[in-house]
C-alpha cells in the first residue's frame, strides 16, 4: 500500500503567492504584523507537491505537462532610479504565476533584469558624479536585492550592458536591415526623455507636457535610422485578428487595434546625440535607440554567458516568450513595435502580451520620474515579504489601477493571512506537532476517499487552478482563502483538539479525522 509522508512544511504549496516560510499570527494589539512561525526546509517531493494541479495540466497538454518551456518575462526595468512598489508589483505577479507554472510541472525560465541604456540613465549618473557603468551596477544591484527580500525566484536576470546582450542586438540590427527595413531619414518632434518617446501633438497636455510625466517634451531634430514599422501594418492587423489572445486583457487588445488602425508610423532606432547606448553596426555616431535595444533583453537572457553566445542560439533556447507581463504604460512598444521588429528578423511572436493596471497614488501613476512612489523596502522590513505579495495581488484586480492605503493593508493581511490562512495552519500544525510528532503518514488509498470536505475543497482548488490560468490572480486568492475558510470551519465541527485532549480511542479518531479528510494533502 503506497503511503505518501506529509510534513508541516507541505502546507504553502498551493499559496503561489506566498513564500515559503512565513506563517504569521494576529495580533490584535499590535499595530504591525509578525512573523511567528518558521518550519523546517524538507519540502516535500516536487511529484507529491504537483499532484493536485497535475491531472488538468496533463490533459491540456496532451500528456507532456514538460513539453514546452513556460517562458515568462518582466520589463527590464529602467535603472533611472532604484526600484519601487509598481516595479516590485509585476515582478511579484510574475513570480506567482511561475509559481503556479512550476506547480504544474512545467519547465519555466523566469526572465527579469535591467534597461541600463539611453539619454535618460546617463543624465541620472552625471547628477550623481558617477560614470554610466558605475551608476547602473548600483541600481541594477538594488533590483536584486529587492527581489531576494521579496523572494522572487526568477531563473534569467539580463542587463542590456551584458556583453552577449550587444553582440545579440548588433546582430538583430542587422538582420532587420538585411530585410530592407531600416532607412536614414532626418527627424522632427515633441520628445519626452522620460519617456524616451516622441510623442504626437494631440496626444500631450497643455504646453506639451507628456500625461504620463507631466514635463514638456522638448522640440528635437535629428538625422536619425529608422524603422519602417508602416510596412507592417496590415500583418499586425491581420495578426490581432487571427490571435486575440496576443494582448491581454481583452479591453487593451482594442486599444492596441484602434492604435493600429489609427495608421503606424515608422519611427527612429538610433540616436546621433546619445553616447551612452550599443553603437548602430557600421556607423559608430550613433547609438540604437533604448527600446529598440532593451525589448531584446527577453531573447539574450535565454542565451548562456558565453562568449559565443549569438540570436540563433538564444532563439533557440526558448524563444518565442510565452507571456511578457507589463504595465500598460509599454503597451504600444511590446503590441505593436516588438511583434514588427521580431516580423522584419523572422523570429516568432511571444504568445500574450498582458498590460496590467498602475499602482496609483492620489490618482497618479506611482513612478521614478514623478518621485511619488512606494518603497517596497520599508513595507517588506515593516510587515514581511508575505503581506506585501499577497495584498498587492489580492487588492487590485489583475489589469485595473489601484490605490494603496496603510490602513487597508493592514485590515486585508490581518482578516485574510493571519486569521484565515494563518489561523487554520496554526491550528492544523500545533495539533501534529503536539500530537503527531509534527508528521502524518496519509495513506494514499485513503486520501482517495471522498468525503463533502474534500470534495468542496478539490472544486476550489480547481476554481483556483482556473484562475491562475487566466491571470485572474486576485481572484485566485480569493478562492484560496474559501479554502482557509472551509478549513476552518471543518476544524470548528470536528474539533480534533478534545479528542486529542480525551486520549485513547477518542485520539486515534482525532488522529483519522487528519487522515481520512487529508486537508493537509489537499493543500
Ligand atoms: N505605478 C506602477 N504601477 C504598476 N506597475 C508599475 C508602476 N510603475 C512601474 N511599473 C512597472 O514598471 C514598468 C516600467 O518600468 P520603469 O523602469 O520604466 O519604471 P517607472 O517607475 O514607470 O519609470 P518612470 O516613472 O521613469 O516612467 C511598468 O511597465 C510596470 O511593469
Ligand atoms: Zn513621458
Amino acid at each position: 500500500m503506497a503511503a505518501a509522508r506529509i510534513n508541516c512544511s507541505s502546507v504553502q504549496n498551493s499559496l503561489c503567492f506566498l513564500n515559503p516560510l512565513q506563517y504569521y499570527s494576529f495580533n490584535s494589539k499590535a499595530s504591525h504584523l509578525r512573523t511567528h512561525l518558521h518550519f523546517r526546509r524538507n519540502f516535500p517531493s516536487p511529484s507529491s507537491r504537483r499532484a493536485l494541479f497535475c491531472s488538468a495540466a496533463t490533459t491540456r497538454n496532451g500528456g507532456s505537462a514538460e513539453a514546452e518551456p513556460f517562458v515568462l518575462t518582466t520589463p527590464l526595468y529602467y535603472v533611472n532610479a532604484p526600484p519601487h512598489m509598481g516595479s516590485a508589483y509585476t515582478t511579484i505577479a510574475a513570480d506567482a504565476i511561475a509559481r503556479f507554472q512550476r506547480l504544474l510541472g512545467k519547465k519555466v525560465v523566469f526572465v527579469t533584469g535591467t534597461d541600463e541604456h539611453g539619454e535618460k540613465i546617463a543624465a541620472a549618473a552625471a547628477s550623481n558624479g558617477s560614470a554610466p557603468k558605475e551608476h547602473c551596477d548600483v541600481i541594477s544591484q538594488a533590483y536584486k536585492n529587492l527581489w531576494k527580500d521579496l523572494d522572487i525566484a526568477y531563473d534569467k536576470f539580463i542587463r542590456t550592458t551584458d556583453p552577449k546582450h550587444e553582440a545579440i542586438v548588433k546582430e538583430f540590427y542587422s538582420r532587420v536591415l538585411a530585410s530592407g527595413d531600416i532607412y536614414r531619414a532626418d527627424y522632427e518632434g515633441l520628445y519626452c526623455v522620460n519617456c524616451e518617446e516622441y510623442k504626437d501633438e494631440k496626444e500631450l497636455l497643455d504646453n506639451n507636457c507628456c500625461p504620463m510625466h507631466l514635463k514638456p517634451c522638448v522640440p528635437r531634430k535629428e538625422d536619425n535610422y529608422f524603422f519602417a514599422l508602416s510596412k507592417y501594418q496590415k500583418l499586425l492587423e491581420d495578426t490581432l485578428t487571427q490571435n486575440p489572445d496576443f494582448v491581454k486583457p481583452s479591453f487593451r487588445l482594442n486599444e492596441v487595434q484602434s492604435w493600429i488602425k489609427g495608421g503606424l508610423r515608422d519611427f527612429s532606432i538610433s540616436r546621433a546625440s546619445v553616447d551612452w547606448g550599443i553603437p548602430v553596426p557600421n556607423d559608430s555616431k550613433q547609438t540604437i535607440y533604448v527600446w529598440f535595444d532593451a525589448l531584446l533583453g527577453y531573447i539574450s537572457a535565454l542565451s548562456e554567458d558565453t562568449k559565443e553566445s549569438n540570436l540563433q542560439k538564444a532563439v533557440s533556447s526558448g524563444w518565442p516568450a510565452t507571456l511578457h507581463l507589463i504595465g500598460k504604460d509599454i503597451l504600444r512598444f511590446h503590441a505593436v513595435y516588438w511583434p514588427a521588429m521580431l516580423m522584419s528578423a523572422g523570429l516568432g511572436l511571444p504568445k500574450m502580451v498582458f498590460g496590467h493596471g498602475f499602482l496609483t497614488k492620489d490618482g497618479m501613476k506611482m513612478g521614478k520620474s514623478l518621485g511619488n512612489t512606494i518603497e517596497p523596502n520599508d513595507l517588506v522590513s515593516k510587515f514581511g515579504s508575505d503581506a506585501v505579495r499577497y495584498f498587492f495581488l489580492r487588492e487590485v484586480e489583475f489589469g485595473g489601477d489601484g490605490d494603496y492605503s496603510e490602513a487597508r493593508f493592514i485590515n486585508i493581511v490581518n482578516a485574510h493571512l493571519a486569521n484565515t490562512i494563518g489561523n487554520l495552519l496554526n491550528r492544523t500544525l500545533g495539533l501534529l506537532k503536539k500530537n503527531c510528532q509534527s508528521t502524518l503518514v496519509v495513506d494514499s488509498s485513503i486520501a482517495a476517499v471522498g468525503t463533502a470536505f474534500k470534495d468542496d475543497v478539490e472544486k476550489l482548488v480547481e476554481k483556483a487552478r482556473v484562475h491562475y490560468e487566466n491571470l485572474s490572480l486576485s481572484s485566485a486568492c480569493e478562492a484560496v482563502l474559501e479554502i482557509g475558510n472551509a478549513g476552518n470551519l471543518y476544524m470548528d465541527e470536528r474539533a480534533p483538539w478534545s479528542l486529542f485532549k480525551q486520549g485513547g480511542a477518542a485520539a486515534e479518531s482525532a488522529a483519522e479525522v487528519f487522515k481520512k479528510h487529508t486537508l493537509l494533502h489537499i493543500f
